[in-house]
């Protein structure tokens, strides 16, 4: 009871850093105009001892042009902000709102599969109650060794779902919890009994066959990796497969594990496909008839959950009530495991993520980086037509899915918190995820992850602010994802 009456989350504001960046614009300032003085002298003086009328004129252009850049900047940092939570003063579990995770992945030779499912695992063993987890990912190879993978996954998490949860593990991706020191007491939740390392050592070796089951079949061949961009649509609900008796025992276990779905959309090389905006949107469809969750976590294949209890400290922010209405997404930074010790390109974007958006954050802030985000749905999905409106302009906006429109008009609803999953047609999610489903409608344009830009996801964050939507940055001490950074200049220039 006491609880509900303490904040979840707290504001600080840098006063000593955003008193020095203003004292330095200020003085800046002063600088330039005393600079922009000088050259305006320059048209004043007599013609005689007057130098070169060009030169003069392109340096002056040139510095108005850099001042202008310079003063733009500026605003990152007027007001620097930072945030604390505290996910213990969250509801009960039962009145947490489900989520939908989803994850991208578009070509197997460039992202292991082995490293995408590490992904998967590690959202589905986030510390949140499984009921209200789903974990989606979008195949745009529609590679069958992905959905193996994820079969393979699915029979490896009934093990290391119930192991994480037993001893709190804090890195949920096995890859990268098995990789760190033997002896960080920190990454076994500070369990070291002979009963955990035993488990620990079982675990491994399961990881270990996991690993190779999924990278044989990676070897065996494709047959459908010519067809990378002339596929039909696979949706699948990965579910229980195996005779094997020990995995027999854990799927009892089953049971308390999020759903897992595999979406691999159709393309056909006379439909634009639109990259990962496009992989998105379907996702966002096919999901809205499947679970439906209010919030979306948002991860690239490579950006595993480096802490299990990342999705309760995002949701401090969604269900503060006081913010709650306008605030479509909590953004975490980008954080890399691959970083040399001579990062000279400053591939763990420390200028931007440790400075800038800092100062993004206080202005209402900042865009969608792309992976690392708590989405409202609702934000993705409104339009100017109301619950009301009128089936047809529903239709022209949505498409042609009653099911789709249906779910639209459900996260409009003020008890949509506690909607649960859904029995949908077969017939209906093929026709989600099919290519041909925007033609004609607004997705892309208005709803769902916006196209027309390879920043799908610097632009759809500033689209909801221009909608009047806020965000808020999060940087926690410990990293809430991990993912690879660029390490060399040809990535770099790339990215
Ligand atoms: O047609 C595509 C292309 C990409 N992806 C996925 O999108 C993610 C990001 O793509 P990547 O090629 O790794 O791009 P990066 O430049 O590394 O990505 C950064 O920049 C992108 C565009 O701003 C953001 O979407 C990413 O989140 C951000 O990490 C990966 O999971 C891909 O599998 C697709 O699903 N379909
Ligand atoms: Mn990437």
């Amino acid at each position: 009871m006491e609880n509900s009456k303490l904040p979840l989350h707290l504001c600080h504001v840098h006063k000593l850093s955003n008193f020095i960046n203003r004292t330095h614009i200020l003085v800046h300032s002063v600088a330039l105009v005393f600079l922009f003085s000088y050259r305006a002298s320059f048209f004043f003086q007599h013609p005689k001892t007057k130098a070169g009328t060009l030169p003069w004129l392109l340096v002056f252009a040139s510095e108005v042009i850099l001042a202008f850049e310079w003063l733009l900047s500026q605003s990152f940092r007027w007001c620097a902000v930072s945030r604390t939570v505290f996910p213990e003063r969250l509801p009960e579990d039962d009145k947490l709102p489900p989520i939908d995770v989803f994850i991208c992945t578009a070509d197997p030779e460039k992202e292991q599969t082995v490293v995408v499912m590490n992904t998967v695992l590690s959202a589905m063993a986030m510390d949140y109650p499984p009921e209200k987890l789903h974990v989606y990912l979008s195949d745009d190879a529609g590679a069958a060794v992905t959905l193996n993978g994820m079969r393979e996954a699915w029979r490896f998490a009934k093990w290391w779902l119930p192991f994480c949860k037993r001893y709190g593990i804090k890195c949920t991706a096995p890859g990268a919890y098995f990789s760190a020191g033997e002896n960080d007491g920190d990454e076994d939740g500070g369990f070291g009994g002979s009963e955990f390392v035993q488990e620990k050592k079982h675990m491994k070796e399961k990881y270990e066959v996991f690993k190779k089951r999924v990278t044989e079949n990676a070897r065996i061949g494709d047959t459908r990796s010519n067809s990378r961009r002339d596929h039909s649509a696979v949706v699948e609900v990965i579910q229980e497969t195996s005779s094997d008796d020990a995995d027999a025992i854990q799927a009892n276990e089953a049971k308390n594990m999020p759903l897992l779905i595999y979406v691999c959309r159709e393309k056909r090389p006379s439909q634009p496909h639109n990259f990962k905006a496009g992989a998105l949107n379907v996702l966002l469809r096919v999901s809205g008839v499947i679970s439906n969750s209010p919030y979306i976590l948002g991860l690239d294949c490579d950006m595993h959950c480096n802490d299990a209890s990342s999705a309760r400290q995002a949701m401090c922010f969604h269900l503060d009530p006081k913010i709650s209405p306008s605030l479509a997404f909590v953004q975490l930074p980008q954080n890399f495991h691959n970083i040399s010790n001579n990062d000279i390109y400053d591939s763990q974007l420390r200028s931007a993520l440790k400075v800038l958006w800092k100062g993004y954050d206080g202005l209402g802030g900042p865009c969608v980086c792309g992976t690392g985000y708590y989405i409202k749905r609702v934000s993705l999905c409104e339009s100017s037509i109301s619950e009301a409106g009128d089936a047809m302009k529903l239709r022209q906006c949505f498409g042609p899915s009653n099911e789709f429109i249906k779910s639209v008009r459900q996260i409009n609803k003020p008890d949509h918190m506690l909607i649960q999953r859904n029995n949908a047609q077969p017939n209906e999610i093929q026709l989600l995820a099919s290519c041909v489903y925007e033609d004609g409608t607004k997705w892309g344009k208005e709803v769902g992850f916006l196209y027309g830009s390879v920043v799908e996801d610097y632009f759809t964050g500033f689209h909801l602010h221009c909608k009047g939507w806020i965000s808020m940055y999060f940087d926690p001490k410990r990293p809430q994802f991990l993912g690879s950074g660029t390490t060399n200049l040809d990535d770099f220039k790339f990215l």
